[in-house]
């Protein structure tokens, strides 16, 4: 599939998408961002991804996902709140079964869509697009793409996915009417307005187990932080999306040197964010990519 010209997001674009907060903000201003996740199978998803957020830098991460899951992610994070109130961004779906979802979820989830906030739709909330018509960026890896576009009538395998990536993550922008941030070693990230960025990861121990968890949370803090930006250019998203997935990158490098190359986990790399984000906002360089 042809599908014009992608370029590939830097460290100076990274930086132009960060902000540190000022003397005039406070908690509410600097951004809330609520989380519905996890799941009583996979509770370690809510705990990673609401982690990433606060290490992303928010002003408050709002944890209203299933009760089983809070005491998790309480116990992780005491900073979060666990009480629902004003959010000006969501993160949905990460660590959630589709085919599971109660009555009482669905219709949270249904809550958080119909607020109008900018939205981040991860893993098990990736069936919600297309109900609401906020500024959305879905999360999916090649798998979850092809079962995505299946679902609307589009035939597409796994296989076709991972050998296209660029065409598919395109074609589903244009489907869905989203922004798409199609996980792989390669970070495809565009919309339908024909924004097209790639994120080439650092390294290669990002592939393990949570790490999308981790960078749901990194793209919802930033949705939240710049709140006001979505308001009125909604196509900033994508941007937003392709800098969490550079932030994500960077920190799974930091967190790879930090144990002299070796491997890392989902939680190494949600820990080593600050410092990304330090460096982003100080215009330091990156060391060169090995
Ligand atoms: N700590 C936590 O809480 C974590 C929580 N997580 C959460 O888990 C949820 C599911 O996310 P996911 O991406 O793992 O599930 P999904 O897209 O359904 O793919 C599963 C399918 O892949 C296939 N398959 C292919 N090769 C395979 C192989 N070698 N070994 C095994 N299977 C293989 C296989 O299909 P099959 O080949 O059997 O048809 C299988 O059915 C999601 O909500 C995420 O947020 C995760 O982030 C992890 C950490
Ligand atoms: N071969 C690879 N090299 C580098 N990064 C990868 C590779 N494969 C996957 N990734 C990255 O790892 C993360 C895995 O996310 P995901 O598939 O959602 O896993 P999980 O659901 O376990 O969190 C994504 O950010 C993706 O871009």
């Amino acid at each position: 599939m042809a599908t014009g010209t992608w370029r590939e997001w830097t460290a100076d674009d990274a930086s132009e998408w960060l902000s540190a907060p000022s003397a005039d903000d406070d908690k509410y201003r600097r951004g809330v961002l609520g989380v519905i996740t996890g799941s009583p199978d996979f509770p370690g998803a809510a705990v990673l991804g609401v982690e990433a957020a606060h290490r992303t830098g928010v002003g408050m991460v709002r944890f209203t996902g299933p009760r089983a899951v809070r005491q998790a992610v309480l116990a992780a994070r005491p900073e979060t709140v666990g009480v629902p109130g004003r959010v000006q961004a969501w993160l949905l779906g990460s660590g959630m079964d589709t085919d599971h979802r109660s009555f009482l979820l669905a219709g949270d989830l249904q809550h958080a869509l119909a607020s109008g906030e900018p939205t981040v739709l991860d893993a098990g909330g990736l069936d919600l697009v297309g109900s609401h018509t906020a500024p959305t960026v879905i999360t999916p890896h090649a798998r979850e793409l092809a079962r995505l576009l299946n679902d609307r009538d589009i035939d597409a395998t796994v296989e076709e996915v991972e050998a296209d990536p660029a065409g598919w993550a395109a074609r589903a922008a244009e489907e869905l009417r989203v922004a798409v941030l199609l996980k792989g070693a390669v970070t495809h990230v565009c919309d339908p307005d024909g924004t097209r960025l790639t994120v080439t990861a650092s390294t290669h121990w990002l592939a393990s187990a949570g790490t999308g968890d981790v960078l749901g949370g990194i793209v919802g803090a930033l949705a939240a932080t710049h709140h006001e930006r979505l308001a009125t250019h909604a196509t900033a998203i994508t941007y937003l999306a392709a800098t969490a997935a550079f932030v994500h990158s960077e920190a799974a490098r930091r967190a790879s040197e930090a144990w002299e190359g070796g491997p890392v986990t989902a939680m190494d790399v949600a820990h080593a964010i600050p410092p990304v984000i330090g460096r982003l906002l100080r215009g330091e360089a990156r060391s060169p990519r090995p």
